[in-house]
């Protein structure tokens, strides 16, 4: 079956049967027992990471759902993987890989950046028990010690879109399983599994989900690993509510779609800014010298619809982010309205200065919307920057008459603007 009819249908099989035409939503949040004896034994199967078999109570939300379940089911077969995993957060469903790697006895991580910012601080400070190697793609091979338990990577990676290559990954990792984030490109355009990856990670609130409404992450993996961090979520509870199941079940419905036309709205405005006056350099995989290795083809299927662009200054991409209109300003990214940030600011603020994102670097998440608004948006903006440029280089000559007009006029635009 084409991936197109799977987002569609997976999961979704035994509903005819049902007598229904969209899931039904389980919303108990704990389940009869029958007897002590058999009701025991399915907390035990549950609560260590396995999964109902006939029979089985369900015992408790945090154990097990069936509107989670199904959403589960769905994503593991988009990612061409043996079982999925859900949890409140992207950064829930990666604090339980770390944890089950730990528990393994395997606390060691390598880890290429650039990663989502919450991702690089988590391994960086340790918190969960892990050390982190910081390695290059190329050396990570070198980076592996006895207690490695996970490589970690995220391609394209948060915030400017760096490509890395999965099967040269998994080369290097050998026997140690590879994580990667498959936030930015989604099972629409890349399937890690399918390039030797053991465990794919999302923040399901991107592109899954797709409308800025749901908090969600999820795994996709083998039916061991799911096994194990579903073990870490019943002890540790980062659980998805099966409202936000059924929504994400539903997003998975339109994903293949939405992925592919913000897709191609994101290179007509990357290739836009390529143009721009002020802007110095635009990170997209669709853009000369982004995809080196030559990936796009290869592992992706398409170039994504989230881009980085570089401008003159901290205060020219604080300018711009500002006076965006139409594009919100706010972290997040993947929804079908676009989304305009400074990582240095805030989705990568906590990175260690040497690994943060350059203070003149905005990420831009292409949505929906035509993308002649989103252009004329970001012209406005670039506009606004160029004035508040000109504005301070003209408040350095000492000509007070045109110094006052220029600096009026211009803060009167901005304004209008924002
Ligand atoms: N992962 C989100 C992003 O990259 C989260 C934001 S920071 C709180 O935009």
């Amino acid at each position: 079956m084409s991936f197109d009819t799977e987002a569609v249908h997976a999961a979704r099989e035994d509903l005819t049967a049902l007598g229904v035409h969209v899931p039904p939503i389980d919303l108990s949040t704990t389940y009869p027992v029958g007897d002590v004896e058999t009701g025991g034994a399915s907390y035990e199967n549950l609560a260590t990471g396995g999964t109902p078999t006939p029979g089985d109570s369900l015992v408790y939300q945090r154990l097990w759902n069936p509107t989670v379940a199904r959403f589960e089911e769905a994503l593991a077969r988009l990612e061409g993987a043996q079982e999925a995993v859900a949890f409140g957060s992207g950064m829930a469903a990666l604090s339980a890989t770390l944890l089950a790697t730990v528990a393994a006895g395997k606390p060691h991580v390598v880890a290429v950046r650039p990663l989502y910012g919450g991702s690089d601080h988590v391994l960086a400070t340790g918190l969960l028990g892990t050390r982190v190697t910081w390695a290059e793609p190329d050396g990570i091979a070198a980076a592996i010690e006895s207690d490695t338990g996970l490589v970690i990577v995220e391609t394209p990676a948060n915030p400017t879109l760096d490509l890395v290559d999965l099967s040269a990954v998994a080369a290097q990792a050998g026997d140690v399983p590879v994580v990667v984030d498959n936030t930015f490109a989604t099972p629409v355009l890349q399937r890690p599994v399918e390039h030797g990856a053991t465990i794919v990670l999302h923040s399901a609130t991107k592109f899954l989900g797709g409308h800025g409404d749901i908090m969600a992450g999820a795994i996709a993996t083998t039916s061991e690993w799911a096994s194990r961090i579903r073990g870490v979520r019943a002890l540790t509870g980062g659980v998805l509510h099966p409202v936000a199941a059924y929504q994400l079940h539903r997003g998975l419905q339109t994903l293949p779609t939405r992925v592919r036309a913000q897709q191609d709205n994101a290179q007509v405005v990357a290739h836009w800014l390529g143009k721009q006056d002020g802007v110095t350099r635009v990170f997209h995989p669709s853009i000369k010298g982004c995809d080196p290795a030559g990936l796009v083809g290869r592992q992706m299927s398409g170039c994504g619809a989230v881009l980085a662009f570089e401008v003159t200054s901290f205060e020219a991409a604080s300018t711009v982010a500002q006076s965006c209109g139409l594009i919100t300003h706010a972290v997040s990214l993947g929804g079908v309205d676009s989304l305009i940030q400074h990582p240095a600011s805030l989705t990568h603020r906590p990175v260690a200065p040497e690994a943060r994102p350059a203070a003149s670097v905005l990420r831009l998440s292409v949505g929906l919307e035509d993308p002649a608004d989103i252009i004329a948006d970001l012209r406005r903006a670039l506009q606004a920057a160029r004035d508040v440029a000109t504005e301070s280089s003209d408040s350095r000559v000492p000509t007070e008459s045109s110094v006052s007009s220029v600096s009026t006029e211009s803060r009167e635009r901005v304004l209008q603007q924002s």
